[in-house]
């Protein structure tokens, strides 16, 4: 059983409530002032992880009393009632056991006791004897060519996860060609088909449920296009493999279930890349690189679960993160990697993170009257830098953020790396400092300005700072510091979701809209005008059908 305090009564946080009117009139620059101790406090180093999270608006008391809210919220209790395997996604009666798939160890966990473990290994062994297959040739298509190009039909978590992760590790890429058709809108599959070649094309069709309709119209239409190159029913078998729970679903499209790839429904679908979901990451970078990713993993969850709170990388993640999102009323979390590889991580987080707590019930089924999830935004610097970084430095709205750099690039060409780096700290170090009055008005004067000029221009010129931000300074990103990142980011929005009282492990929210669309499909067949809906959706649908 998950507790079901409301943080707003505990202890912790009347006092945290008090501290913040201390915290809010300091500025970072003073605090660092006046302890040069600060980076040796405020920062943890985990393997080949260091995060440095002193250029946050806390200091020691803000550490203590975030720790004191979080034991009041019997968060190690959590922790516990989820490794163990116990049902805490309640509203749909399942354990949530991602740190199932990547349990490297095999200590065994039980759902209605019986060990989850031999069956995640019978299906990590299907994955690499069949992945070997595919990317030595040994695996023929239905005219006998090798297997040159994959194609991964998914949405949501059965898409984002390998997209990011493949992005990620391109480094490690082997000669496989992969693809992500995701968007229903026909343009996705079309594009993607007039770059492959059926004789040697495989798909993955990756979907938890089997019931998706946007990944089921993509698969049927990229089944009808394999067929009508000349393949037979028969060849199906050879070109297609199913990633699922749903296995009466597979057999019933037609892939033959010996090319199904199994999952469970303990494994939430923004949490299955590590489950059959990463097949294409194991076909894009190897098996042995995928069991690496599986195994940095692990590291974080005993991490996670072993650490003190306040050693501890996703706990101090996750209740910085409470701080500024229910003191300082900060509405979004900015992600930005300093690593071009990195460019899907915030699209991916954006799904783990807001389908996760972006709830406004309780777990008592109250409606909070506190915020929960923030919006997670980000794109990779240095390109925001040139884009939307004006509003975090000088907009009115606070803005935390993470910044996420390697120090050991896969491509170390020239100063590349020493450039990226530079603008990395520069941007951390400008949010924090800001410049001052003083400054701008000397550096006017310097450049020659006239005092006139000096007093209309300096104000445009002043950076408050004062914005904080995380560091994430990671030795080089291989498929084990990735997935060690990865589940850091995961189990840091658990810890938000047990403290905010919430249920993290649902996403009732995404059913409305795909009901909705289940209703006005069958509209849209033929022309007859429609006014079954309120006038603007009649409007849109009649003028849709007048113009189509
Ligand atoms: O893998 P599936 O079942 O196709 O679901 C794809 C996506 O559908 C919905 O939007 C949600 O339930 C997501 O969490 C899920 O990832």
């Amino acid at each position: 059983m998950l507790p079901t305090t409301d943080f707003t009564t505990t202890q912790a946080y009347k006092y945290l409530t008090d501290h913040y009117i201390d915290i809010v009139s300091k500025s970072l620059k003073e605090m660092f002032d006046a302890d040069d101790q600060r980076f040796n406090k405020f920062s943890i180093q985990f393997e080949d992880i260091l995060l440095d999270y002193s250029k946050n608006r806390i200091d020691d008391e803000t550490i203590a009393l975030l720790i004191q809210l979080a034991k009041e919220c019997s968060l190690k209790e959590a922790i516990d009632a989820m490794y163990s395997g116990e049902k805490i996604n309640v509203t749909e009666g399942r354990p949530v056991l991602h740190i199932a798939l990547r349990n490297r160890s095999n200590t065994p966990i039980y759902v209605d006791g019986k060990d989850v473990m031999p069956d995640v290994n019978k299906v990590l062994d299907q994955m690499k004897a069949f992945s070997e297959a595919i990317i030595s040739g040994e695996w023929k298509g239905y005219t006998g060519k090798a297997i040159t190009d994959v194609v991964n039909i998914g949405i949501g978590g059965s898409d984002l996860g390998p997209v990011m992760v493949t992005e990620a590790l391109k480094a490690y890429k082997n000669h496989l060609n992969l693809h992500f058709v995701s968007n229903v809108d026909g343009t996705h599959i079309v594009e993607t088909l007039k770059a492959v070649d059926p004789e040697t094309t495989l798909f993955l069709v990756a979907s938890k449920t089997f019931t998706t309709q946007e990944t089921m119209g993509n698969a049927h239409s990229a089944r009808d296009w394999f067929l009508a190159s000349g393949a037979t029913e028969a060849d199906v078998a050879k070109h297609f493999a199913a990633l699922s729970t749903n296995a009466a679903a597979v057999e019933k499209f037609g892939i033959d279930t010996k090319n199904m790839f199994e999952f469970w429904d303990w494994v939430g679908g923004r949490y299955s890349l590590w489950s059959a979901i990463g097949l294409s990451i194991a076909l894009s970078i190897g098996f042995e690189n995928f069991a690496d990713l599986l195994a940095g993993a692990h590291a974080t969850d005993n991490h996670f679960k072993s650490a003190e709170f306040d050693q501890n990388i996703p706990v101090i993640m996750g209740l910085i993160g409470i701080w500024y999102n229910n003191f300082f009323e900060a509405e979004t979390n900015v992600i930005l990697p300093y690593d071009q590889y990195l460019h899907r991580f915030s699209a991916y987080f954006q799904q783990g993170d807001m389908e996760s707590n972006g709830k406004h019930v309780d777990r008592n089924g109250k409606d909070v009257d506190y915020s929960t999830g923030p919006i997670i935004w980000g794109e990779p610097g240095t390109n925001g830098q040139h884009a939307f970084y004006q509003l975090i430095h000088q907009g009115t709205k606070l803005i935390p953020a993470d910044f996420i750099a390697p120090a050991q690039s896969h491509n170390p060409l020239g100063e590349h790396h020493n450039m990226l780096l530079s603008n990395f700290f520069a941007q951390t170090e400008a949010l924090m400092n800001g410049k001052t009055e003083e400054v701008v008005i000397e550096e006017l004067k310097a450049a020659g300005k006239s005092d006139e000029e000096i007093v209309k221009i300096a104000p445009f010129k002043v950076f408050e700072g004062n914005r904080p931000t995380n560091s994430f300074l990671i030795k080089k990103i291989t498929p084990y510091t990735l997935g060690a990142l990865i589940a850091a980011y995961e189990h840091k929005i658990f810890t938000q979701g047990i403290i905010w009282n919430i249920y993290s492990f649902d996403q009732w929210g995404v059913e409305l809209g795909k009901q909705l669309a289940g209703k006005i499909l069958p509209e849209l067949k033929d022309n007859a005008e429609i006014s079954s809906h309120d006038s603007s959706t009649n409007g849109l649908i009649n003028q849709y059908k007048a113009w189509r």
